[in-house]
């Protein structure tokens, strides 16, 4: 099958966007896997499908790498305006999100986020602020919904921890039966942190965005940080802040790289 797409990143978490705006594409869990795979497709972090839309201006869904289909994706949100080329609003199955050019990218209202255990989801009843847990030197995360699952844990140095192997242990821990995406953060100031994130689906990447706004609003749930700040993830940095109704906005840029063609 023939497939035109759009090859785009955020901050270096990578993407394959399909424009089925005007002809509709038809994506699978097997076929997303295969556009994934880095040796025998064209390689991404997500496969991202973007559609017409019938209340918003466009629609968006979201494949991992490992052919999960989820709700959000901070990164590839602040790709759309860029490939459409003015503002969005954007249907996804997290929401209607409203995403505006801005610089080398754009800003995105990336909703409010939400601490219920039950959004988590969590597979019982926890304090979201601090659950109860442990996986070797990770304990006590924040557990938050911004669109999709995160834990938050605050540590003295994000480069000391070994994600690649506590990652995958708590993604799929039975307590998160969604599974879950895994970020760590330490403070520098209230206006500036550095994270890492092991994605759900896809193993550690250069950023995640929803990773970047769900350790924004873990920070600011334990008074960590100021309403305002600079997030370094190892692909570069985002500006997070908090409206005055509690919504998250997301500023950073979003890159297109080239057009193509495959047979996949
Ligand atoms: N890279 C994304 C997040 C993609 C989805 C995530 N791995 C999940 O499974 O929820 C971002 O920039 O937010």
């Amino acid at each position: 099958m023939s497939l035109r797409f759009h090859k785009m990143h955020g901050l270096g978490n990578d993407f394959v966007v399909v424009d089925a705006r005007t002809d509709p594409v038809a994506i699978d869990a097997d076929r997303a896997r295969a556009i994934a795979d880095r040796h025998t497709g064209i390689g991404c972090d997500q496969i991202i499908l973007i559609g017409p839309g019938s209340d918003t201006d466009v629609s968006m869904r979201i494949w991992n790498a490992d052919g999960s289909e989820v709700a959000a994706c901070g990164n590839a949100t602040r790709c759309v305006p860029v490939l459409v080329g003015r503002d969005v609003s954007i249907r996804t199955a997290a929401g209607i999100l409203h995403a505006a050019l801005e610089g080398d990218g754009a800003t995105v209202d990336m909703g409010k986020p939400s601490f219920d255990w039950n959004a988590i989801p969590l597979a019982y009843a926890m304090d979201t602020r601090a659950l109860p847990l442990a996986w070797g030197e990770l304990a006590n995360p924040v557990a938050v919904n911004v669109g999709n699952p995160h834990v938050v844990f605050f540590v003295p140095d994000v480069h000391a921890v070994p994600l690649e192997t506590l990652g995958p242990d708590i993604e799929y821990d039975l307590v998160f039966p969604e599974r879950i995406n895994v970020n760590i953060a330490h403070v520098l100031a209230p206006d500036h942190l550095v994270m890492r994130t092991w994605e759900r689906g896809a193993g550690l990447t250069r950023a995640c965005g929803t990773g970047a706004c769900a350790t924004f609003a873990a920070g600011r749930l334990l008074d960590l940080l100021a309403p305002s700040a600079r997030l370094d993830l190892p692909g570069g940095s985002l500006r997070l802040a908090e409206s005055g109704d509690g919504h998250l906005l997301m500023s950073g840029p979003a890159t297109h790289v080239f057009t193509g063609e495959a047979s996949l």
